[in-house]
């Protein structure tokens, strides 16, 4: 049985009080069982802060984004070497709004993977399509082809350890979801993806997660699903209250 990984994706959202209010409300609640696994990812102002306040519990903390050089004359970026130090265990790579506002592309997001394996972080790798893709029934080969070029060059090994989150764009903060099965399509086909360019064992430990406005009252049926691991939540997963109650799906 694949554990289900509840992730909260704060995105550019909470001043460092709210932010330590938050774990300070969650992190001792956070069930230690075989099932479920609970992540913070935050802003990289907070991310020392969170490491010290989550440790000794079942709450782990990533970063939205980093670099893929160890280090460099590249101001304004953050470094894999810098999460490791500081003691985050995760990274989201190649988020839509990256792709979209900051240039992310295939290319970039695969370096970054391999980065993130470099390094011992979890790579949580975002993939998804517009709504004119889905229109066009492009759906699979596009999600198909960032799937594989996100994991090209790595070990079986580290693909199964990645963490590969499906996320339609048109459902990303817009109140519409993917529907349980329709979701549940996109993530079979990608663990489809997986096994073609690895193996039957790799593709079925493969964690992939369901994100795009998942909340308490749609996260039991979308986990209910065969091929469906966890969501990476944005907007449901700002408030404590909300969040454990995703945490706490997770675990049942
Ligand atoms: O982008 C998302 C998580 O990374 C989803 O955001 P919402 O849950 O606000 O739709």
């Amino acid at each position: 049985m694949r554990k289900k990984v509840i992730a909260g994706n704060w995105k550019m959202n909470k001043t460092i009080q709210e932010a330590n209010e938050f774990v300070e409300a969650v992190s001792g609640k956070i069930p230690s069982n075989e099932k479920v696994e609970a992540i913070v990812c935050a802003p990289y102002p907070f991310l020392a802060s969170l490491v010290e306040k989550t440790k000794g519990t079942n709450l782990l903390v990533s970063a939205q984004n980093m670099h893929y050089e160890d280090s460099g004359a590249f101001t304004g970026e953050v470094s894999p070497v810098m999460l490791k130090d500081l003691g985050v265990t995760h990274v989201v790579l190649g988020h839509s709004e990256r792709r979209e506002y900051f240039a992310e592309t295939n290319e970039t997001v695969n370096k970054k993977v391999h980065a993130a394996f470099k390094h011992d972080l979890t790579p949580i790798v975002c993939v998804g399509e517009t709504l004119e893709q889905r229109e066009a029934n492009e759906t699979k080969s596009f999600v198909g082809e960032q799937v594989k070029k996100a994991i090209e060059g790595l070990s079986n090994e580290q693909v199964a350890k990645t963490i590969i989150a499906y996320e339609p764009i048109w459902a990303i903060g817009t109140g519409k979801t993917a529907s349980s099965q329709d979701a549940n399509e996109v993530c079979a086909h990608v663990r489809q993806v997986v096994q073609e360019v690895t193996d039957e064992a790799t593709a079925n430990a493969v964690v992939i997660q369901y994100g795009g406005s998942v909340k308490p009252s749609n996260v039991d049926e979308l986990l209910a699903q065969s091929d469906i691991d966890g969501a990476l939540v944005g907007g449901a997963s700002l408030e404590a209250e909300s969040f454990m109650q995703l945490v706490e799906a997770g675990a049942k």
